[in-house]
This record gives structure tokens, sequence and C-alpha cells, in this order.
């Protein structure tokens, strides 16, 4: 049996460093290897202190070289725990940098049923018709339904094998890039998603995942402030947050909670600000005519009391019920009211995640400047 350092080193190449994306070669995680006879010693340092993440380490070492070079080398790993990373300057942007995706939106809603993920649908639809690369995770897990407004339920994403690790490959539809919880559950049956659960089904399906590359990442996050959003917020760079809410007290002040949440100096998320769902009905025959039902203004107006921005507001209208419920969102309607307000709203978020990216390293953001027409004035 005869093998080289640099096979070894290929091998471990293969083995996904814990909760990064990137392989153990790549993010330094082995600090030496040496090679004696049939005897191989790999040195490895990682963060995680548990027994568990120790085994799990050694046995896919071992595993790795036995499966790539030869099933009778010796293996023996030696396994460091260092300290994680100091907390980093609360004024970045949190989480680790995800190279692909150039910026990750969360849309979130306070109360339930507002309408969060309708305004992400025609949202993700509206920004891959100006142009951008555009994909959308769909993370409510009390029910998750982009795979329902994209139009593919049935769908299943495939795996694929992206430099010796298999990843999975976002469904793709309308120019828009999906993943779904709603892809790993049976629609019959309730599915309870713990808060530690969700984050790690969550995390793989970040960075365990085929994203390409992204100019916008829109997170569909679950209905209030719960352990989904400590733990997305946490683990990811989210550039900033939008916050739905109708003009109805009730959810007017959830959608207040939401938006302190993001601004609670632990989080830290930026606020882009937020939108008005159903803030009129108008007949689709009569769009001069609005119904105030569910209040005027008060979205506008809680933007205004808590210095956020107010990103525009969409009118309830049947279509938009109808359209997501067949899967083929109004946003794709073209030359419509709707088609156009949603395009509205989406500039408006874009311009304000320009200006909020003014203060952060720069990315690609000058790029999209000038590809959306949004101005960061
Ligand atoms: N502007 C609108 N006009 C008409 N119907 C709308 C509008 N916005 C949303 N709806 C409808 O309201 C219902 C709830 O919307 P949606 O599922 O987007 O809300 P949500 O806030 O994401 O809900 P959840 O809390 O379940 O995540 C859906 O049937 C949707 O089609």
């Amino acid at each position: 049996m005869s093998f080289k350092k640099q096979d070894i080193y290929k091998a471990l190449e293969t083995i996904t460093a814990p909760g990064e994306g990137k392989s153990l070669i790549e993010n330094n995680n082995v600090t030496n290897v040496v090679t004696f006879g049939n005897e191989v010693i790999v040195d490895v340092t990682i963060s995680n202190p548990t027994l568990q993440a120790k085994k799990k380490i050694e046995t896919e070492i071992s595993k790795a070289i036995h499966t790539n070079i030869d099933k009778n080398i010796t293996v023996k790993v030696n396994v460091k725990v260092v300290a994680s990373a100091p907390k980093e300057n609360p004024n970045q942007i949190r989480g680790k940098e995800i190279p692909n995706i150039k910026n990750i939106i969360a849309i979130a809603s306070g109360k339930g049923g507002v309408g969060k993920s309708t305004i992400t649908a025609n949202t993700a639809i509206s920004l891959a018709k100006m142009g951008f690369n555009v994909g959308v995770l769909d993370a409510d897990v009390y029910g998750p339904s982009q795979h329902l407004m994209f139009d593919v339920e049935r769908a299943k994403p495939l795996s694929v094998n992206v430099n010796g690790r298999s990843k999975m490959k976002p469904v793709e539809n309308y120019g828009v890039k999906l993943l779904s919880l709603g892809f790993f559950t049976n629609p019959d049956q309730a599915v309870i998603w713990r808060g530690p659960m969700a984050s790690k089904a969550l995390n793989q399906l970040i960075f365990d995942a085929d994203w390409g590359e992204l100019d916008f990442l829109l997170i569909d996050l679950p209905p209030g402030t719960g352990d989904v959003h400590l733990s997305i917020v946490q683990a990811l760079p989210i550039n900033g947050a939008v916050v739905v809410s109708t003009p109805q007290n009730i959810a007017l002040a959830d959608a207040k909670k939401g938006v302190a949440m993001f601004q609670q100096e632990s989080i830290n998320v930026p606020v882009l600000g937020i939108i008005e769902n159903m803030a009129y009905f108008t007949p689709e025959e009569l769009p001069e005519n609005k119904y105030y039902i569910f209040g005027k203004d008060g979205a506008k107006n809680l933007a205004e009391d808590i210095k956020t921005k107010f990103l525009g507001e969409i009118p309830l209208v049947q279509s938009i019920r109808e359209a997501g419920d067949v899967g083929h969102p109004v946003a794709l309607q073209e030359g419509t009211i709707l088609e156009n307000s949603f395009k509205d709203i989406t500039k408006e978020m874009v311009s304000e995640l320009l200006k909020r990216n003014a203060n952060l390293p720069p990315t690609e953001v000058v790029r999209i400047t000038t590809m959306s027409g949004c101005s960061t004035k």
C-alpha cells in the first residue's frame, strides 16, 4: 500500500467543516498530517467542545481516508478544541459571510396571516424581473407556503456534487431559486420543528445548498419573535429585515415588537422598513375605490413613530389571493397596477439596503445600483 500526504489532504477535502459549508482543509481545521508506513496521524482543531463533536470528526476523518484511499490504513486523529473566534463588532454584519450570496434580507411579521409570504414571493419575482439573481428560503417552520406559491409543490431538491461534496440544488421557477422546509414535510402531517432542530435544518438549507451566485436571498421567517428568528439572525449575515403589517391595531402592535426584536442590541439587524399589506380593499374593476377596512395608514404612522422607513403599501385585492393560491403570483402579470405596486416596494427595499450597505464592506453594491435604477438618496 502506498500513499502520499497529498492523498490524505485530498481525502479530507471531502469533509465539511462543522457548520461552515467549507471543507476541513479550506477552513484550516487540519493543522498537521503525518504519514508513517500504513499509519496516518491527523491533527485537527474544532470549536465545539462536546464529546459527540470530537467523536464525529474522528469517525468522518477515518471514513474519508478509508473510502478514498485504502481501508487498511491505520488512522489516528488528534482533536484539539479551540475557543471560537472572539465576539464580532456589533456594528458589522453578523454571522458567517457567504461569498456567493451578496445580500440576505429577512422578511418578518409580528402577527400571522398578514401576507408576509405573499410579499416575499412577489418581491422575489420583482427582483428577478429586474435582472437580479434571487433565491428564497422558506423558513416558516409553522406553515411553509412558498413551494405552493411558486407552483413547485411536488418538486424535490436534487442532490448535486460540488467539489466532492453533495449539496442540495434549489428548485427553480419564475427565475427564482427556492428551498423550503415544505419540500421535506408531508403535507398531511403536522410537523413540529423545535428550535434547535429547525435551526439545524435551516443551516443546512443555506450552507449545504448549491445556491450559485445570488444577488439576493430572501428569507420568509415564521410569524412572531421566537427561537427560529434568533438562531437565524445569529447564524447568518442578514443585511436587513423587512417587517410586514396590515393597518390593523392588533397587527401593528406585533409589528412593533418585530421591529424591536431586530433592533435589540444583542441582535442588531438593521430594519430596512415596514410594508403595509392589505392597506385598503379595492375592487379590481374599480381601482379608484378604496375601502379602509383594517384602518387607514396604520403601518405608515407606525413607521414614522418608530423612525423606520415606510417602504410602501399593497392593497387587498382578490386576485392577489387567487394568484398566490394557483402558484402564479401577481407580480408575474405584465403591465398591471399590482405588478407596478410590487415593483415600487421592491425598489424602495433595495434602495434602503444600498444605504445600509454603504456602511459595510464593499460587495457588489455598485453593480446592483446601476442594474436596478434604485437610488441611495
Ligand atoms: N394584499 C392581499 N390581497 C389579498 N389577499 C392577500 C393579500 N396578501 C395576502 N393575501 C392572502 O392572505 C392569506 C395570508 O397570506 P400569507 O400566507 O402571505 O400570510 P403570512 O403572513 O405569510 O401567513 P403565515 O402567518 O401563515 O406565515 C393568503 O391566502 C394570501 O393569499
